[in-house]
């Protein structure tokens, strides 16, 4: 049993987004399927469900979700002051604690956001790179992240190799190799609360494509949702209703640079839980594969021809530069404002 059944249930009536459901078992097994699902699901909207019931890795990052779910209550739960001296440095590294109402608006009525972020960096945990300050509960469950960390990090390897073999490179390496788990990059744990109570007309968190490779994510209330790119559907937003036992899996922008455009990584934003839903606090954990930071930000050479396309992220990308990753995702996180 998981924390879904303590909680009401997603309202029935409302427009949810057709993304398909992948098995992890099938994943693990190189399912011709499942890969050619996972695909078409990443040339679309780059979103899918992942199916862990079925697979021991995957059972295991279900157990370990809900274990992050209730550290997350604790720290969140910690006072203000505490949580502050975990700020992260704007501009500067995107790990440590975020407070509500502080990434920049991308919302046409500038709503702030009224989501709480405790960003854990792989490379703190693992001693890739010097750590930061964690509050000491994250310390205590050091464990816990480091499973989760490479259970995650593990499967959206197979995600990536899966792609590689459904685009027919001969190299099923290909994104692997951008995305060493090894080496220093802004791969992380993110825990997320959104309270119930919440300044008026505030969002949850505003538009954003992600801007790494892979992004596991688990939630328990609905809030999430994506812009449907289905033809005569004009992009409207569409809920992504949390499925207990699975993972919503998306990709970022560096798949959309990495493939020039071949998959896709949709717009998504979070807004307060519908219905019953929204008298709880929403809390969500994610963890961000991306490109370790020397990685180069360009296509990979089975579609470097054509116009090279555009990801998001307008932070004055001069035509022709070849960005690292680090300086990449530094450059969003400033545009961000986190
Ligand atoms: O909380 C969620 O459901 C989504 C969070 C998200 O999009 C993010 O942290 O990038
Ligand atoms: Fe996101």
């Amino acid at each position: 049993m998981t924390s879904h059944s303590l909680l009401p249930s997603f309202p029935s009536n409302l427009p949810t987004a057709p993304i398909s459901v992948i098995s992890s078992a099938s994943l693990l097994s190189h399912s011709p399927f499942a890969t050619s699902s996972l695909l078409s699901a990443c040339q679309t909207s780059g979103f899918f469900y992942l199916d862990l019931n079925d697979s021991i890795p995957g059972q295991a990052l279900i157990s370990q979700s809900e274990s992050l779910l209730s550290l997350a209550k604790k720290i969140f739960a910690l006072p203000d002051h505490v949580k502050q001296g975990h700020h992260l440095e704007k501009g500067k590294s995107l790990f440590g604690y975020k407070a509500a109402g502080t990434v920049k608006t991308t919302d046409p009525s500038a709503r702030k956001d009224s989501t709480e972020f405790m960003n854990v960096a792989k490379d703190h945990v693992f001693g890739v790179t010097e750590p930061r300050s964690y509050p000491d509960e994250i310390w205590q469950a050091k464990e816990l992240f480091e499973q989760f960390m490479k259970g995650c990090h593990g499967l959206g390897l197979e995600v990536l190799r899966a792609l590689a073999r459904g685009l027919g490179l001969d190299d099923e390496e290909t994104f692997v190799k951008s995305n060493s788990f090894d080496k220093p990059s802004g791969d992380h744990v993110r825990l997320t609360r959104k309270t119930a109570q919440q300044e008026e007309g505030a969002l949850g968190l505003p538009s954003h494509t992600d801007f790494g490779s892979v992004t596991v994510l688990f939630n328990w209330l609905g809030g999430l949702q994506i812009e449907d790119r289905r033809e005569g559907m004009g992009g409207e937003w569409v809920w992504v209703r949390p499925l207990e036992g699975h993972a919503v899996i998306n990709l970022g922008d560096a798949m959309v640079k990495f493939t020039n455009g071949t998959l896709k990584s949709a717009k998504h934003r979070v807004v307060p839980a519908p219905g019953e839903q929204g008298k709880h606090d929403r809390y969500s954990v994610v963890y961000f594969v991306r490109p370790h930071n020397e990685a180069l930000m360009k296509a990979s050479p089975a579609f470097e021809n054509g116009g090279a396309v555009r990801a998001a992220g307008k932070f004055g990308e001069e035509e022709g530069k070849v960005y690292t990753a680090g300086e990449w995702m530094r450059q969003r996180a400033v545009q961000l404002g986190n």
